[in-house]
């Protein structure tokens, strides 16, 4: 037992706001190092340079049909009854520049993708078309007028030259991929992921590999830490667990804090006789932002700092883990990648249920997200005590709960973080 049963000061602990002790950590957040990964390296990764068109997109005049590139002007006031015959001059697949102006009278067979040549303002799909040989050459014969433009993607359709396209910060998917590979960025300046020892505190606590034993449980926050910290875009660093000591606590955490940029535990951060993380805070080793949130769970959500590396030190509580680590150790990760929206998207929708529990602090109540005829419901999930770990998987937000005199009735607006 340390001798923190004789220290009241732990129980005389300052709330803060979420907002405010958010903006509190944000005064230690830079965006870290950055390095170049290979294109195919770069799904997931936080992009670090600006990227503006080095051409236009399209580059050429391309076709969007497989068909002929025609002057439309040849096929005013034709119709059935009238059909208009043009020599074709010329075949163009993908990939070919034709040499070959199209003048009034000629066409060329053309292939959807392909540039389309000189003196052609439309293109006619092979639909419309009607093809015959005359004295050894092919005609082309339309019946109906074509406008100027028809099928013609024009230059810069998408892009224009020197527009900008992608910011830093972004996390880096599909479609930024599909951006960087079409103006030839092989090489991606991205953020360093930073580094995050993740260890847990109790002395209750098996590993995953060993079996049962009376009074104890597996540690399950380290992994579903380690998975929260992957999801923000950093790379966690799995250390053991520790029993409740404070010597062995203060040891790693001073270890983890020198060797990585970020360090999270889990446990020992409310009043108990045993919580080892709430006497750290309180000494020297670390200088402390604070020990209490005016949130629930996790209302004893802790961070420090020392030499300007953040730790976090989140609730035992499952519960109260999960949400400690998405309001604070998320955006703390993403901050360090130059995100300038770190924190959890939101969303506002309707309770889908009634929420009858109040209390003095906000509450960020786990639910599931469903869309009826066109209306996002959140429906709380029935336990979500901060001890209760089964009800986290089943949860895609969190709806904010404001302190309230009365529960919160099925039906009413509510603003929604959302997890997935
Ligand atoms: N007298 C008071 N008691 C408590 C208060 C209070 O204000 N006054 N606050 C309660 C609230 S709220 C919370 S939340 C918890 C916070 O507890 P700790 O952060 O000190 O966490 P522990 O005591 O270490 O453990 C709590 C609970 O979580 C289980 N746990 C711990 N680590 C893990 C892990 N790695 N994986 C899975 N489960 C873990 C642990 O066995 C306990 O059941 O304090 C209340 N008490
Ligand atoms: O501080 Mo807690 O509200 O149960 O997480
Ligand atoms: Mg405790």
């Amino acid at each position: 037992m340390t001798d923190s049963i004789y220290d009241s000061s732990k129980f005389k602990r300052k709330a803060l706001q979420v907002s405010v002790a958010q903006s509190m950590i944000s005064q230690y957040i830079n965006a870290g190092d950055i390095e170049t990964v290979r294109l195919q390296e770069s799904h997931g990764r936080t992009l670090a340079q600006e990227i503006s068109a080095p051409h236009p997109y399209p580059h050429f005049r391309r076709s969007g049909m497989d068909g002929y590139a025609i002057r439309s002007a040849d096929t005013d006031g034709c119709n059935s009854d009238q059909p208009i015959w043009l020599e074709v001059i010329d075949e163009i697949p993908c990939g070919k520049v034709s040499d070959k102006i199209i003048i009034s009278g000629t066409a060329s067979r053309i292939m959807t993708g392909a540039q389309v040549p000189e003196g052609a303002d439309a293109v006619v799909m092979f639909e419309m078309t009607e093809v015959r040989e005359e004295k050894g050459k092919s005609i082309v014969g339309l019946k109906r007028s074509i406008e100027v433009g028809k099928n013609i993607t024009p230059i810069g359709l998408e892009l224009q030259a020197g527009e900008l396209i992608l910011s830093p910060g972004i996390k880096i998917s599909a479609g930024e991929i599909s951006v960087l590979a079409t103006f030839g960025i092989h090489h991606v300046a991205v953020y360093r992921r930073p580094r995050v020892a993740i260890f847990s505190t109790g002395s209750e606590l098996l590993s995953v590999e060993e079996p049962l034993q009376p009074g104890k449980i597996r540690n399950s926050n380290t992994w579903m830490l380690a998975s929260q910290v992957i999801e923000a875009g950093g790379e966690p660093v799995i250390l053991d667990a520790i029993m409740d000591d404070l010597s062995l606590a203060r040891e790693k955490v001073e270890y983890a804090l020198n060797q990585y940029d970020m360090v999270v535990t889990s446990g020992g951060v409310s009043v108990g006789d045993y919580d080892i993380m709430g006497d750290l805070v309180r000494g020297d080793s670390v200088e402390m932002l604070y020990n209490k949130v005016a949130m629930r769970p996790g209302s004893v959500t802790t961070a420090a700092v020392k030499e300007g590396k953040l730790l976090f030190a989140l609730s035992g509580n499952p519960g109260a883990c999960f949400v400690g680590c998405e309001l604070f150790v998320r955006p703390s990760i993403r901050g360090m990648m130059g995100d300038q929206n770190p924190y959890l998207p939101e969303w506002s929708g309707t309770l889908g249920a009634d929420y009858p529990k109040i209390n003095s602090f906000t509450r960020y109540v786990r639910a599931k997200v469903e869309i009826r005829d066109g209306v996002i419901y959140a429906i709380p999930k029935g336990v979500d005590e901060s001890g209760v770990m089964i009800t986290i998987k089943d949860s895609d937000c969190l709806i904010v709960v404001p302190p309230a005199q009365e529960g919160l009735k099925s039906g009413a607006k509510v603003r929604m973080l959302m997890l997935k």
